[in-house]
């Protein structure tokens, strides 16, 4: 094991909704290590986005709250930092990119002025340095005549300029983790390559870490050295990105390799969708949330949850099926 950024063990984030208690993400555990980068998968509601939100700390108010598990960052306890130190943590620790560009910039000011309050806010610098820094950084993602654009609003920017100011700011700010939630979904396929081109020069220049969150498995074998696969809270699946597309062991994760497109299909033909639909949060239970969606399920899979157990030098799997004597293997084509 590396230099361990980021720790999360046996995270629970529940959502206290007025028709019920969602379990949105319900003992989840993995490790990044510092400059790597690691994609969180699953479908829609599967918890990828609260585990984000989790980790900076920035759940619905009123509704979502960490009720169980710890998050450990560069050694410390995320869970017990007071005010001041989560500020610091957000601002200069972690930078987060949402899929929206629009969600991280402010309408009404300038990007110079909300790029340039933003390092003042988190290094000991001049406001002439500050903003010869954020100059710099719109270079750095392309951004034509830097100079001028800071003096540009948001709104007469394209979607895939904004998210390249977003991550120019975060090069400004040297983050030692960048969460990116579906940081490319928003922009055109063209643009998509070049933002995550600009996050892997990041990474290599500041030796950042990134938690990707995607749904697109063909951005994992691109991006990511590890995967953790996502479904109805739970992980189900971690290992390496490599060893996912080898040897997937989860049924879940099978699915999904099934309905990603493949170059080498001649035929064309449409897609293996995964048949049924996920649970809904508040009554998950006592059995393996994918049981009524599996095609191999056993008996115990409707009344045991799975424990996810290593079944080879660090290969995670939640299946009574993976992880018992009835296991199945299966080919894949990549
Ligand atoms: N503010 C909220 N209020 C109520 N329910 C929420 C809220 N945010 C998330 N949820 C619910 O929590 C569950 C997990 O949501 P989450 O956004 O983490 O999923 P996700 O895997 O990121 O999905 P997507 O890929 O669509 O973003 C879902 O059932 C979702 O409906």
């Amino acid at each position: 094991m590396g230099d361990v950024i980021l720790r999360v063990n046996d995270l629970k984030t529940y959502l206290f909704l007025a028709s019920g208690t969602a379990k949105a993400v319900d003992g989840v555990s993995f490790t990044l290590e510092r400059g790597k980068t690691m994609g969180i998968v699953g479908e829609s509601g599967s918890g990828k986005s609260v585990t984000a939100s989790s980790i900076i700390r920035l759940l619905p108010r009123n509704t979502g709250r960490i009720v169980g598990g710890e998050i450990e960052f560069d050694g410390r306890n995320v869970l017990r930092l007071d005010k001041k130190e989560l500020m610091e943590y957000r601002g200069r620790d972690v930078s987060m990119i949402f899929q929206d560009p629009m969600t991280s910039l402010d309408p009404v000011f300038k990007i110079g002025d909300q790029m340039v309050e933003m390092i003042l806010a988190h290094q000991e610098v001049t406001k002439d340095e500050a903003r010869n820094i954020a100059i710099d950084a719109l270079k750095k993602v392309g951004i034509p005549n830097p100079e001028s654009r800071m003096n540009s609003y948001p709104y007469e920017l394209s979607g895939g300029m904004c998210q390249r100011v977003i991550i120019a700011m975060a090069i400004s700010s040297k983050p030692k983790l960048v969460i990116a939630d579906e940081p490319t979904t928003a922009l055109d396929v063209t643009v998509q390559a070049q933002v995550l081109d600009l996050l892997k020069e990041m990474q290599k220049h500041q030796d950042t870490a990134i938690l990707l969150i995607t749904h697109n498995l063909g951005v994992v074998w691109d991006m990511c050295d590890t995967v953790m696969v996502m479904y109805a809270g739970k992980t189900v699946e971690y290992t390496t990105a490599k060893r996912l597309y080898a040897e997937p062991q989860h049924p879940y994760t099978w699915g999904l390799l099934d309905s990603m497109p493949k170059l080498s299909d001649e035929s064309k033909s449409h897609l293996a969708a995964i048949p049924g639909t996920p649970p809904d949060l508040r009554l998950t239970g006592e059995c393996c949330n994918f049981h009524n969606r599996c095609p191999y399920a056993l008996d115990v899979c409707s009344n045991k949850v799975p424990e996810l157990i290593e079944v080879s030098d660090g290969h995670f799997v939640a299946c009574h099926r993976q992880t018992g004597k009835e296991k199945l293997t299966r080919e894949v084509k990549i």
